[in-house]
C-alpha cells in the first residue's frame, strides 16, 4: 500500500462560484483560480499522485496553460484516476478535511462524496469527507479563504 498527502489554499473573492467537491454551494464569495479553483479536488488529486509517485496537479495541469481556465476539476480528477490505472494502481480509501469557517457543508458532504467516487469509477464507500472551522483563527478563520487537506492510499491492481 502506498500513502499520499495533499494540500491546496484558494483566496475567497467576490464574483465567483463556490465549488467544493464538484458542488456549487450558494455562497456570497467563491474561491478564485486559474481553473474552477475547487481547493477540495485539488487536494484531493495530490493526494492521489503523491501516493502514485507522479508529483502534483500543477506538473500536469499547469496553470500557465490556456486549456485549465476555468477548468472543471472533477474532469481533471477522472483524468488523475486514469494516470493511477496506467500505472497500475487502484484507489483504496481517501479521507479529506475543508478547512471554512462558513458556510456549512454538513449539507452539501454527501454529494461531494458521490461526485469523487464517481469520478474515479470507486465505491462511495472509500471516501470520506469533514470540514472544521478554526474557531475564527487565522486566514481561513476570517473568511478570506478555503483551506483542504487529503490522505489518500492506493494499492497495486
Ligand atoms: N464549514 C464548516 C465547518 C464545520 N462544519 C461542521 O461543524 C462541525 C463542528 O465544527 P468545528 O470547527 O466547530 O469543530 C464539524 O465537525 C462539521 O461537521 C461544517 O459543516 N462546515
Ligand atoms: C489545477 C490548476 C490548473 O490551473 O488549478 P488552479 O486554479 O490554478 O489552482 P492551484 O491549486 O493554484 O494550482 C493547480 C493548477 O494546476
Amino acid at each position: 500500500m502506498r500513502i499520499g498527502l495533499g494540500y491546496d489554499v484558494h483566496r475567497l473573492v467576490e464574483n465567483r462560484k463556490l465549488i467544493l467537491g464538484g458542488v456549487t454551494i450558494p455562497y456570497e464569495k467563491g474561491l478564485l483560480g486559474h481553473s474552477d479553483a475547487d481547493v477540495l479536488l485539488h487536494a484531493v488529486k495530490d493526494a492521489l499522485l503523491g501516493a502514485a509517485g507522479l508529483g502534483d496537479i500543477g506538473k500536469h495541469f499547469p496553470d500557465t496553460d490556456e486549456r485549465y481556465k476555468g477548468a472543471d476539476s472533477l474532469r481533471l480528477l477522472g483524468e488523475v484516476g486514469k494516470m493511477l490505472l496506467l500505472k497500475g494502481y487502484v484507489v483504496n480509501n481517501i479521507d479529506a478535511t475543508i478547512i471554512a469557517e462558513r458556510p456549512k457543508m454538513a449539507h452539501y458532504i454527501e454529494t461531494m462524496k458521490e461526485n469523487i467516487a464517481t469520478a474515479l469509477d470507486i465505491s462511495v464507500h472509500q471516501v470520506n469527507i469533514k470540514a472544521t472551522t478554526t474557531e475564527g483563527l487565522g486566514f481561513e478563520g476570517r473568511g478570506e479563504g478555503i483551506a483542504a487537506q487529503a490522505i489518500a492510499s492506493i494499492v497495486i491492481k
